[in-house]
């Protein structure tokens, strides 16, 4: 796992590395430009390239100014640097680089009233602000994010995008430059996360660049990262001489005549993540699809559906997909409740929830997995995903619940105040029914005995992997294929 630093806590660990290597700021300055340069050789190998260093007067810009000198040195002859100077001050480690600049040989341009920029570089490399901004940028720096835009170039950016706020998005719509790519030094920033960031960057990439870990894993964070290596400890490996019944049976209630497809995913993804036995509430319609298509599962005669005590032999009990919002739907989500048993909800049953305003009677240990507009319907309307995001944190800590808030990085957030940030998935994957297969996946782990913070990192790391595999060879993946491919990401997870 990797903490996710704000602004302030990097600073430290700027610090903290400076007088624990006994090096200058200056030398971590080098060192990371000269990693962010190793990573733009890598993208731009073509030296007779057109680049335009764009820098502010922080230190951000001084990376700028050392970058613009390396690139020099590695052989890029088509360089210009603009110096944007509408206000502020110069950082003292920047005016040693703009001294070294000039000693290259490079005279910088100064940009300190608004006009036109030269706009015939094929590449940008933004360096007016990272981790120092603290404001939204002003009409100038707007006016300028908005022509490097314009330019149409490749635009690379040094640790954040200029304009993009490293913790939380400024309100509005975003002003800033649009950065192709973003090399961003040691950690990912807090906002990189948060859907408003897909206006600042199309993609980022982490540099290391020697902070020391131990201090940065000793700060206090909201936000972790999961990491490959978090699922191989988590994930526990199958005993010598188990069943079926050591590895718990889940029921899922599930499906209505229209919507029978998704009890399917989600009963797929439970057999497929490894429950011991898998058994789906379904309407008496869906049988016939059930036993052609999934004979290792099993079905609860509606009937029982009417009983909790009959419940009492399932180690999960999990509602949602597909299963509508009409009074039979309510009714089962209803039993569920009267249990008192934690839950697994999703989809329909969450509606189900918001509607009815059942939510208060929500068994402690439950989970939840809503996307946007659920969570939205559950837990009150947002303005940003960080407000949503600080609304999950203390609704779960609050409920004693885990709540799944799926997007692009889904955020699993347990009670406790920290949200862990899934790192897997892909465009390939937006289509309908992976919920589904990622509710029936969190049921498998739920039986197999794992807590439900850890089965929702597992779930949603697994899910994600799998629909990454599948993407390498295809334009589009299947909740289906998803489904099909967990086995085999379990594995590789276990092993690797
Ligand atoms: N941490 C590390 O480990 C390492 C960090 N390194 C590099 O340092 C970068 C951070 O540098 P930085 O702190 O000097 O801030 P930076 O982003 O250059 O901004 C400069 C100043 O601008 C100001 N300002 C703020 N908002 C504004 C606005 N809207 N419009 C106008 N002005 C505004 C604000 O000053 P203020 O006006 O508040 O006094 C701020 O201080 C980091 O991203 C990375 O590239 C690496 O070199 C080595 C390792
Ligand atoms: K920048």
């Amino acid at each position: 796992m990797q903490t996710i630093l704000t602004a302030q806590q990097m600073r430290l660990a700027d610090e903290h590395t400076i007088s624990q290597r006994s090096i200058s700021s200056l030398t971590l300055m080098e060192e990371a430009s000269r990693a962010f340069v190793n990573a733009f050789l890598a993208c731009e190998a073509d030296k007779k390239v057109s680049i335009h260093v764009f820098a502010g007067q922080g230190n951000n810009g001084g990376d700028g100014l050392a970058i613009a000198r390396l690139l020099q040195a590695e052989g890029y002859p088509g360089l210009q640097v603009s110096i944007a100077a509408f206000t502020g001050r110069q950082s003292a480690d920047f005016s040693v680089n703009l001294a070294r600049l000039k000693e290259a040989g490079i005279e910088p341009v100064w940009i300190t009233v608004p006009g036109r920029v030269p706009d015939s570089s094929a590449v940008v490399i933004d360096a007016l602000f990272g981790s120092g901004l603290n404001r939204p940028l002003d009409e100038n720096y707007n006016r300028l994010a908005a022509q490097i835009n314009h330019m149409g170039a490749r635009v690379y950016a040094v640790d954040v995008p200029s304009g993009l706020a490293s913790e939380r998005p400024f309100p509005g719509e975003y002003n800033g430059v649009r950065a192709l790519r973003t090399f961003t030094f040691q950690r990912p920033k807090r906002s990189f996360f948060l859907p408003e960031s897909a206006a600042a960057q199309q993609a980022f990439e982490v540099l290391d660049i020697g902070l020391d870990e131990r201090f940065i894993e000793s700060q206090h964070s909201d936000m972790v990262l999961l990491e490959p290596e978090d699922m191989r400890s988590l994930l526990r490996p199958r005993k010598p001489f188990s069943h079926k019944g050591t590895y718990g049976h889940a029921l899922l209630v599930a499906g209505s005549p229209a919507t029978m497809g998704a009890a399917l995913l989600a009963a797929k993804g439970c057999l497929n993540a490894g429950a011991g036995l898998t058994t789906l509430a379904i309407p008496a319609s869906g049988l016939t699809a059930l036993n052609t298509a999934l004979p290792e599962v099993m079905a609860l005669p509606e009937a029982e559906m009417a009983n909790a005590a009959g419940l009492a032999r399932f180690s999960v009990l999990a509602a949602g997909p597909g299963l509508g919002t009409d009074e039979s739907a309510a009714a089962k989500v209803n039993l569920l409740l009267t249990t008192g048993r934690p839950l697994l909800l999703d989809a329909d049953a969450l509606n189900i929830l918001a509607d009815r305003q059942w939510l208060d009677r929500l068994p402690c240990g439950s989970v939840l997995t809503p996307h946007m507009k659920e969570f939205d319907r559950l837990f009150g309307p947002a303005t940003d995903w960080n407000e949503r995001l600080e609304n999950a944190l203390g609704q779960a800590t609050a409920r004693k619940i885990t709540i799944v808030l799926k997007n692009q990085y889904t955020f699993v957030v347990p009670p406790g105040g920290r949200a862990f940030v899934n790192p897997t998935g892909d465009p390939a994957m937006a289509q309908g029914g992976m919920g589904d297969v990622l509710t029936g996946i969190l049921a498998a782990l739920l039986a197999q005995g794992y807590a439900a913070d850890d089965a929702c990192k597992i779930g949603c790391y697994i899910h994600g992997a799998a629909g990454m595999r599948l993407a390498s060879q295809q334009f589009v993946v299947s909740a289906s294929a998803v489904a099909a491919e967990i086995p085999a990401v379990l594995k590789h997870c276990l092993l690797n």
